[in-house]
């Protein structure tokens, strides 16, 4: 038995905050997961579960069926489309983002079942007829019956889902992001594209720390200097990333007094490792939520990185990814 139709998406990891653009500045990065989505044949045995293989990250660690991110992200983008439930999912994730280190994960995995179902709502599939886990509406497949899901709607419920557009914008559009929410919480994003002679290096520890945790040391409120502070080293940020990418102006740009100093004692390794390379001059900022760290070097830094890092973390230099989350087959939108 073969599954009945089958998109393949592809999603980016991302850098977010990126030191002093707390919740809105977002690098998009090249390591990628890729995750295969099959509606199952109403015929076949398997088309009222939930199967789901993973290799690499996560792989024996994740929920294995309804709970699954990505199949809760699919449900919820299903109803959102006004569709039927489908019955039979079938998930083969190629992991090669690690979880919980600041590296956009979550977004990564939300963004690809957001994808993967708009691309799956083109077709006719096999929809529940009974009582479904999720809650969906029954019914077969009606895809002439769905709301237009555009981009947008994409950007938006992949920000409802995380809480925050800083990781999915960059994950969703690709290069360097700025984003906002409006005062109706709705999302929006500028996109740039760095500078090429921007070339980040995660700098990735073995032990996780969820997002979930790190949001939890940020106080309610913060000393309005140090809010002054960080708007100004936001904006030298954009233009160092796109139009002067000195290591001096890097390293000021960098700087940031709203969220790293608080989280430090969630992650004391990377508090000191981020120090240790700022003070060598190489401009270094706390990735996402942490503990991984990212640096961007520059060829009278790069070899200062490694010596200092020593042999518990992984050195990854990564690309600019600029063009973002895709459906790579079939080639859909
Ligand atoms: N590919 C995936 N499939 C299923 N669940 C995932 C996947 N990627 C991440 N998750 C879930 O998200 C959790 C990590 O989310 P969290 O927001 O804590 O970190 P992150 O997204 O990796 O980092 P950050 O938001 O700081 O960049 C994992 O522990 C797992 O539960
Ligand atoms: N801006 C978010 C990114 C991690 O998801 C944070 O720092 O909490």
């Amino acid at each position: 038995m073969t599954d009945s139709i089958k998109v393949t998406v592809r999603v980016p990891a991302t850098s977010a905050n990126l030191g002093p653009g707390f919740d809105t500045l977002g690098l998009a990065l090249a390591l990628y997961d890729e995750v295969e989505v099959g509606l199952v044949d109403p015929g076949d045995p398997r088309s009222r579960s939930v199967g789901i293989e993973v290799t690499g990250e996560g792989a024996g660690e994740l929920d294995d069926g309804e709970g699954h991110l990505i199949v809760k992200t699919m449900r919820l983008t299903f109803d959102r489309m006004g569709l039927p439930q489908p019955r039979g999912i079938r998930l083969r994730c190629l992991n090669r983002i690690p979880h919980a280190r600041g590296l956009g994960s979550s977004s990564a995995a939300i963004c690809a079942g957001i994808l993967a179902a708009r691309a799956l709502a083109g077709a006719p599939y096999p929809a529940v007829d009974g009582p479904d886990p999720a809650g969906g509406q029954a019914g077969p497949g009606r895809p002439g019956a769905r709301r237009e899901f555009t981009d947008d709607d994409v950007f938006a419920l992949a920000t409802e889902i995380e809480g925050h557009p800083d990781n999915v914008a960059p994950c969703l559009a690709g290069g360097l992001t700025i984003a906002w929410t409006d005062q109706s919480n709705a999302p929006h994003m500028v996109k740039l594209i760095p500078h090429a002679d921007i070339r980040p290096v995660a700098i990735i520890p073995r032990h996780r720390l969820s997002t979930e945790v790190a949001r939890g040391l940020l106080p309610k409120d913060v000393p309005h200097s140090d809010a002054s502070a960080n708007a100004g080293r936001a904006a030298l940020l954009v233009a160092a990333l796109t139009e002067r990418p000195e290591r001096e102006l890097l390293l000021a740009a960098t700087e940031d007094r709203l969220h790293q100093n608080y989280r430090a004692p969630a992650m004391p390794q990377s508090a000191d490792l981020v120090q240790r390379l700022r003070g060598l001059g190489v401009p270094t900022v706390v990735s996402g939520a942490g503990p991984t760290i990212l640096a961007f070097s520059t060829v009278d830094t790069q070899d200062l990185i490694a010596p200092e890092v020593g042999t518990d973390w992984h050195i990854q230099p990564l690309d600019v990814e600029t063009r973002g989350a895709c459906v790579v087959s079939p080639e859909t939108r």
